[in-house]
């Protein structure tokens, strides 16, 4: 029997975010692309972030993630600033992860071990890991089989992302940051990811993942929820309490519909399968006669108080 790689200790690390700005300059014109976000993650659980397209999901995970600097606001790592030590223990899967086509499942993860892995490890050691990180994907049966692309036949789309996944926690990183792992998959490899998620969450990781369009069973599965509509937070907190909080101010779907789906019309501020109360149906309906030609932000966000917060 292999040795469970999820039972492996990770350092713990609780990460904290206060009011995270990002700006860029578009041919001399400045823009914010995030406007004062906050919220936190804490060892143990999965954090979803969900948006529509060009919302900052990316932008903002990329700062959270140390690969970007934020223009304003604090983030923190067990109360710490970004450090070099920190840039060890964190896992970062993109959305387009370049894999090399012609290498086997295998040999990709061994080159991972290999290369990643400190010299205090014996080159055996790092092959055994692995083997660890194949079995524990449950990727044993393709280990073989070559990763593949446009022009030549691999590993499947749920493979592909079991193995960038691999390819990050080889390191046993303590945060992992995952940009749309489950984008292109049916609902039920999608809802497999997502639960390998959590399996790494439950071994004392924190993981932080965007999502795009997920199935109502898919969107349920997440521990917390932020939204974004347009760079600015509409929600933070569990995400169980994410509909009951949107009908405490008055939002509320007209048809059943999937609870995502009924988020993202509201954060683009498509208000027609939604009852929206008078004083922010305004602000929509403003915001869709501007929004063809301006690029200002949805103005539906509630007041900073209204903002529901998780108390931690
Ligand atoms: N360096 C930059 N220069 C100009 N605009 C930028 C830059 N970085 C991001 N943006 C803009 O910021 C917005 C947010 O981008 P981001 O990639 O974070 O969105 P997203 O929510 O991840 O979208 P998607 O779901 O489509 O991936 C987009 O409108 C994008 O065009």
């Amino acid at each position: 029997r292999r040795k469970s790689l999820m039972a492996e200790p990770t350092l713990p690390i609780y990460l904290k975010f206060a009011e995270v700005k990002y700006r860029v300059a578009v041919k001399g014109t400045p823009r914010e692309i995030l406007s004062g976000i906050s919220g936190s993650a804490s060892p143990g659980e999965v954090l979803a972030m969900m948006g529509p397209s060009g919302s900052g999901k990316t932008t903002l995970l990329s700062m959270l993630g140390g690969r970007a600097t934020a223009a304003d606001g604090c983030i923190s790592y067990n109360d710490e600033p970004f450090g070099k030590s920190l840039k060890r223990r964190i896992g970062f899967v993109t959305q387009d992860d370049v894999l090399f086509t012609h290498l086997t499942v295998k040999e990709t993860l061994t080159y991972a071990a290999l290369l990643r892995l400190p010299r205090t490890m014996t080159r055996e050691q790092k092959k055994e890991r692995a083997m660890d990180i194949i079995y524990e994907l449950g990727l044993e049966r393709c280990q073989d089989t070559m990763i593949g692309g446009s022009f030549v036949r691999g590993v499947s789309g749920g493979e592909r992302k079991r193995v960038c996944i691999g390819n990050e926690i080889i390191i046993n990183p303590s945060l992992l940051f995952l940009d749309e792992p489950t984008s292109g998959l049916d609902s039920t490899t999608a809802l497999r990811i997502v639960q390998l998620l959590h399996d790494i969450a439950e071994t004392g990781k924190t993981v932080i993942t965007t999502i795009h369009q997920p199935s109502s069973r898919l969107f349920h599965k997440f521990d917390k929820l932020i939204l974004l509509g347009r760079g600015s937070l509409l929600y933070f907190g569990k995400t169980a309490e994410a509909m009951p909080y949107f009908s405490s101010i008055g939002c509320n779907p007209l048809i059943a519909m999937n609870p995502a789906e009924f988020l993202l019309d509201l954060a683009n501020g498509n208000t027609n399968d939604v009852s929206v109360p008078s004083e922010l149906d305004d602000k929509v309906h403003m915001e869709n006669q501007n929004l063809q030609d301006t690029n200002s932000k949805i103005n539906l966000r509630p007041s900073a108080q209204d903002v529901h917060e998780v108390k931690t």
